[in-house]
């Protein structure tokens, strides 16, 4: 069967990304996603994304990592509504569902801002943080982080036991100033670094402006420049949280399934 998809990018996390409205993808076929997500033996991305109708929302995103399990991803979401807008499903501004629950969006020409779920507690153990922006993540702080061994010691903290049997995303920060922070992710599901995070980010920025007391923080990854801002409720609470960054199509093609 030959299925046409199209290849997205958000800050370098990239997506094969799949118009899904008359359900022809299984998407109980976890070693096909595993597959079309291999580097060198399908199309290669970080995750693969359908686009389905909701009864209520404009429309559904359901994200897959590469290895085929399920989780909340905000830059996958960013690309997400932009190939909404590129099928005509939705204008500039939308609201759709994801795993998490409800999101709304806005694209600002080759931006979207999205708004992420609300976030309702931090987590802190010896200087290092956890937070759930709609996937798990855990924060260290480091220095030097170019060089900073982020798979090996995003590995150790993502299978320890502490978070067994779920995992968690393992996130890297170094300081640049008050409002900008330098981020690298470890990403459960892909087991590896990925050049940017979407909720890994928004989880930074958010105990970085605790601790700083800012509310937009720009996050520089090695995909590119992002910013999360937000509205602090009793100190560890956060409302109004919105991501926003490039969300590219980069390519569509054929695939054979
Ligand atoms: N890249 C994503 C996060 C995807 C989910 C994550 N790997 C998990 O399994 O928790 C993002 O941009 O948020």
């Amino acid at each position: 069967m030959l299925l046409t998809f199209y290849k997205y990018q958000g800050t370098g996390n990239d997506f094969v990304m799949i118009d899904d409205r008359h359900h022809v993808f299984d998407d109980q076929d976890l070693p096909l996603v595993n597959r079309l997500c291999n580097r060198r033996f399908g199309v290669g991305a970080d995750g693969l994304i359908l686009i389905r109708e909701h009864s209520e929302y404009d429309f559904e995103m359901i994200y897959f990592n590469a290895d085929g399990s399920q989780s909340m991803c905000g830059n996958g979401a960013r690309c997400a509504v932009a190939f909404a807008n590129f099928l005509g499903i939705i204008k500039a501004k939308t609201r759709f569902w994801a795993i998490d629950g409800p999101h709304t969006a806005e694209i600002i020409e080759d931006e979207v801002c999205l708004g992420m779920s609300e976030v309702n507690g931090v987590a802190s153990e010896n200087e290092e943080y956890f937070v759930n922006t709609g996937s798990p993540h855990h924060i260290r702080f480091v220095h030097q982080l170019d060089h900073y061994p982020v798979v090996e010691e995003g590995a150790k903290i993502r299978y320890s036991t502490k978070y067994s049997p779920h995992g968690t995303n393992v996130n890297f920060i170094e300081k640049i100033d008050d409002r900008t922070i330098k981020v690298r992710t470890y990403e459960r599901g892909v087991e590896d670094e990925t050049l940017s995070c979407g909720t890994g980010v928004t989880a930074c920025a958010l105990v970085y402006g605790m601790a700083t007391e800012q509310n937009s923080i720009l996050i520089k990854t090695l995909g590119g420049d992002l910013t999360v801002k937000f509205k602090a409720k009793d100190h560890n609470k956060f409302t109004e949280v919105t991501l926003k960054g490039k969300a590219i199509q980069v390519y569509k093609g054929v695939l054979t399934i």
